[in-house]
């Protein structure tokens, strides 16, 4: 499970509870709980979010325990009026909303200029369950290295990405380190503000991470269920 910062990792954690020892790898420490997943504050933004995940995937195959399964979970902006404050989103796409090249006639992505991805798919059907259990909304979450500040980005944004409920800086990261190796993904997220004009006075971080805390305590079944059965 990866995190942005540790106020996030705790919250997840207090949904699994149970002490955890602290693994202390060259770039990345894992907590490791005896009830529940692995928890990485894996840092903030998509190559640092990427490079921890991948050093603590590494670690875990090289320990010959490889990870199932590799989760982004954290707080996010919604899109309003789709993805309100304290919603829970699953994302059924990973799309990196700004890996591109700026043109004259708009926004071009990588994969348009001839490389890469810029979107990953979790398993559909571990999204369903995690919807279905946590109660959240499915759709894309864009993964940005600018967090958006106008209604006018809000809305190219959801311009190109009509499915997008939510963004936030990881889960294209996480999702790269995650396929690199041949492990699936999910990105779980909590609305803490609305995508749009910058207004620090409208974060509802406490209530996000109330939101995650709860909603990882629906999930524990799936993400169990799913590490025993589907992918081991
Ligand atoms: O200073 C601002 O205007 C501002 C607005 C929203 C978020 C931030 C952050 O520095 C938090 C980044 C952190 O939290 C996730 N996050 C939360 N909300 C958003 C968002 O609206 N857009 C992108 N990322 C968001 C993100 O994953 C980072 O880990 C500052």
């Amino acid at each position: 499970m990866a995190t942005a910062v540790p106020v996030e990792r705790d919250a997840v954690a207090r949904a699994f509870g149970g002490p955890a020892e602290e693994l202390v790898l060259p770039g990345a420490t894992v907590l490791r709980g005896t009830g529940g997943p692995d928890l990485l504050a894996a840092g903030v933004g998509p190559a640092l979010a990427a490079a921890s995940t991948a050093v603590a995937l590494t670690a875990a195959a090289l320990d010959g325990r490889p990870y199932g399964l590799v989760v982004s979970a954290g707080i996010a902006g919604g899109f309003p009026p789709h993805a309100p404050l304290g919603s829970l989103v699953v994302a059924d796409e990973i799309t990196a909303a700004d890996l591109g090249a700026e043109t004259a006639d708009g926004f071009l992505p990588v994969t348009d200029l001839g490389f890469g991805t810029v979107t990953h798919r979790p398993p559909a059907a571990l999204v369903r369950r995690a919807a279905a259990a946590a109660g959240a909304l499915t759709g894309t979450v864009l993964t940005v290295s600018t967090v958006t500040g106008t209604a006018a980005r809000a809305t190219a944004l959801r311009a190109r990405h009509p499915r997008a409920l939510a963004e936030a800086m990881e889960g294209f990261g996480v999702a790269e380190a995650a396929a690199a190796q041949g492990v699936p993904v999910l990105e779980v997220r909590a609305v803490s503000n609305p995508v749009g004009p910058r207004d620090r006075a409208a974060w509802r971080v406490g209530d996000a991470l109330t939101a995650l805390t709860g909603g990882f305590g629906k999930l524990a079944p799936v993400l169990e269920s799913w590490n025993r059965h589907d992918h081991q």
